[in-house]
């Protein structure tokens, strides 16, 4: 028996296309290789590949039986259904077998899929065919027999042929009908399919208070789903807050035995039924949709790819069927999968790699982050190398070591993590990581030790003799967040360190743009664009100067309402500690941390260096607390403005509303109260004639009642 590193090496190797055994080899090797993550998905509930990597291996397979169909075995996993058997309940058997699904991936795979099944039924390519579309939901398989209009069983999806019994804790899931009244549809006998999942805020609740009693932490909503259904005892089973969605019939005879199903034609007719009879289904034109034709599934499935995250469940793609029933019947099945139907993935939110290295970044203030090399690999549709390890306790309270096949997430628009090392999967050559001493990224003879302040996770370099700490200080200082230098980013920064024209925040106000503009890729106008955004900048007001710095602790807040206290940068130079925390809401930190600074002639000189070249060093009204308009036509009133304004700018329309009491918000919502329309106003007007207490004006009548 292979080892669980050697599984893993070896479904890598095939990933890669780095095997080059005969055929015959292959296929049994693939087959092995599929039994075992099946087995690590289904019964274990601890995969080590992603769906994507399953199903690449699986094709792979696949295709070798296609070219030598000797190589089909009854016992290969593309001949029969994945099995979660684990013999701990008893098994009985479904009235009509259980599949699993085909998959497709993309708009392509689709098509193909439409013209297979168009082939299957005879049809011309070109004749339209509904379908209808719902979510993949990822949890576990529930299976119901109601008999006389009653729950009797339930099981799981087992190895599709036999399921696991578990009427019991079926009962206590509250969206499943212990009665539902079937014989109205002339159904005395049906089994219907479903999927047993919990809401992502749920399982997070659980979590919570897993942790604060020092439980273990279920790993995801999918495992705290299947795991449920398996519970010993069906209290445990409502602790865990299960529902059920119901996606189809799977059998329905009426009292003589004859199927009941198919006069209900439809799959979307189905579901209504099933809706109306009380249970939990996708809701129609939200959760499904029904195309005319295949042309219209992409998008829908495309729609749900992007929206998937702000979704209450965890779906893992989305299930497309013809929609008739007969036709369904029609097309038929393969041992693995019914022919009608198939899956659309989305992108893997996870996937596993190996922690080849870990290399060091250091950042403004000094703190150090260690930064995960990993062999690539594909993550929700790119491609993923490095990963941030935040920091060393990071590292230890997980517990990686150089070499660790690592388990990655990656969800909607969050930055990749390290979800956990895959220990069982260790051989003995993984290395500790060890921590370093001395500042990591500096490249001079000279170390500077690292130092951590109480309280702090991160290990700072104090001292930066490298001066790449200055390069972090530069870029913040030119971003959006502080001067907000328009254009200017990491990119320009790095390039024009390398040439040697910026290596302090001084340098950036004084650049030497002839040069910049014969730089390859630049030119006049990108030179002048770029002296045109700084020249804008110069004038920012002081707290944004002043959080340019990047002085520890000394964030947005805490420099507006020093800024506000003050009427020239320098002023500080002079300030106490006490005279900093007599503001409200500055700690002794910033204090410290603030005086300190100032208390370096080379700080006090650059700002002497910087109003030289024309930045400015005063408070600006933009510093000056805003008093709260109190009087005027639209006291407590939120505004909007949309379409091109006539009269004005929106910039001017906004102040004057906003001096006569409104206050400006950039959504139509129900909290909006009136919505100010130019010329060619867009959606938002739309939205906002949908909602009954929005009131719509003219920039006329706007104009009218400031009076
Ligand atoms: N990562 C791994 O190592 C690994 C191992 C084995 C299997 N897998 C994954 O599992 C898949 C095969 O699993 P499977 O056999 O459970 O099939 P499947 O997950 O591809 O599809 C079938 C299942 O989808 C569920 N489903 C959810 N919503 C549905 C809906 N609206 N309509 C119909 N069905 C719906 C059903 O419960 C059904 O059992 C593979 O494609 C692979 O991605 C992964
Ligand atoms: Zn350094």
């Amino acid at each position: 028996m292979p080892t669980p590193a050697e599984n893993y090496a070896r479904s890598k190797a095939y990933l890669e296309g780095k095997v080059s055994t005969s055929p015959q080899e292959q296929a049994e090797e693939l087959k092995q290789l599929l039994r075992y993550h099946e087995w690590r998905y289904y019964v274990q509930d601890d995969p080590v590949l992603s769906d994507f990597e399953y199903d690449t291996l699986y094709k792979q397979l696949e295709a070798l039986e296609a070219a030598d169909p000797n190589l089909v075995t009854p016992d290969s996993p593309t001949q029969r259904v994945g099995s979660d058997l684990t013999g701990d309940a008893a098994s009985v058997p479904h009235l009509v077998p259980m599949l699993s699904l085909g998959n497709s991936y993309n708009a392509e795979d689709l098509a193909e899929f439409d013209k297979q099944v168009k082939r299957m039924l005879n049809m011309d390519e070109a004749a339209p065919l509904p379908y209808a579309v719902e979510p993949k939901y990822d949890g576990g398989t529930i299976v119901l027999v109601y008999e006389n209009d009653q729950l009797v069983r339930a099981a799981t999806r087992g190895n599709g042929v036999l399921g696991e019994e578990m009427t019991h804790n079926a009962r206590v899931i509250r969206s499943i009908p212990l009665t539902a009244e079937f014989s109205k549809y002339g159904l005395h006998k049906v089994e219907i399919r479903g999927e047993v999942i919990i809401r992502k805020d749920r399982f997070e609740e659980m979590n919570k208070l897993r942790e604060e009693a020092g439980l273990t932490l279920f790993a995801n909503p999918r495992n705290t789903a299947t795991g449920g259904l398996r519970m010993k005892s069906p209290k445990e089973v409502v602790d865990r807050n299960l529902e059920a969605f119901i996606y189809s019939f799977g059998y329905g005879v009426d009292k003589d035995g004859n199927d009941a199903i198919q006069p209900l034609e439809t799959h979307t007719h189905a579901l209504d039924v099933l809706t109306e009879l009380g249970f939990k289904v996708p809701a129609t034109d939200f959760e499904r949709t029904r195309t005319k034709d295949i042309s219209g599934v992409f998008d829908f499935c495309a729609k749900w790819e992007a929206q998937r995250n702000d979704y209450a469940y965890e779906i893992d793609g989305m299930v497309v069927k013809v929609d008739d029933l007969v036709l369904q019947e029609r097309a038929g099945y393969t041992s693995h999968h019914p022919r009608w139907a198939i899956a659309y993935k989305f992108a893997a939110k996870q996937a596993t790699t190996t922690l080849e290295d870990v290399e060091y970044q250091v950042g403004k203030i000094g703190t150090i982050t260690p930064v995960a090399k990993t062999a690539p690999v594909q993550l929700a549709g790119v491609t993923i190398s490095s990963v941030s390890l935040h920091n060393e306790d990071f590292i230890r309270d997980k517990d990686l070591r150089l070499g660790d096949k690592v388990l990655l997430e990656r969800a909607g628009d969050v930055i990749p993590y390290i979800v956990k090392p895959l220990a069982d999967l260790r051989d003995g050559s993984e290395r500790p990581i060890v921590w370093p001493e001395n500042c990591p990224v500096n490249d001079t003879d000279i170390p500077v030790e690292l130092i951590r302040e109480e309280g702090e996770a991160a290990w700072r370099c104090p001292n930066c003799v490298c001066g790449k700490q200055d390069l972090a200080r530069i870029i913040f200082h030119v971003s959006k967040a502080a001067m907000d230098i328009d254009g200017m980013g990491k990119r320009y920064v790095e390039l024009f360190h390398a040439k040697g024209w910026l290596n302090t925040i001084v340098d950036v106000y004084r650049l030497p743009y002839d040069w910049i503009s014969v730089l390859e890729g630049f030119g006049n106008k990108s030179a002048n664009n770029l002296e045109k955004a700084i020249e804008k900048a110069k004038k920012q007001p002081l707290w944004r100067f002043l959080y340019g710095f990047s002085i520890h602790h000394f964030g947005k807040k805490a420099t507006q309402l020093v800024a506000q206290n003050i009427e020239h940068a320098l002023d500080l130079a002079d300030w106490t500690e006490e005279q900093f925390t007599n503001i409200k809401d500055i700690g002794p930190t910033v204090a410290k941390n603030v005086t300190e600074w100032f208390a370096n002639p080379a700080n006090v000189q650059m700002i002497k260096d910087l109003e030289e070249l024309g930045v400015n060093v005063r408070a600006t009204d933009a510093d000056r607390p805003q008093a709260e308009v109190t009087e005027g036509p639209f006291v407590g009133k939120s505004m909007l403005f949309t379409g091109s304004l006539q009269q004005m700018s929106r910039k001017e329309a906004q102040e004057k509303a906003k001096n006569a009491g409104a206050r400006i918000v950039s959504a139509v919502s129900g909290k909006l109260d009136i919505l100010v329309v130019g010329e060619k106003p867009g959606s938002k007007l739309k939205k906002a004639n949908a909602i009954e207490t929005v009131t719509v004006m003219t920039e006329a009548e706007f104009l009218e009642m400031l009076g």
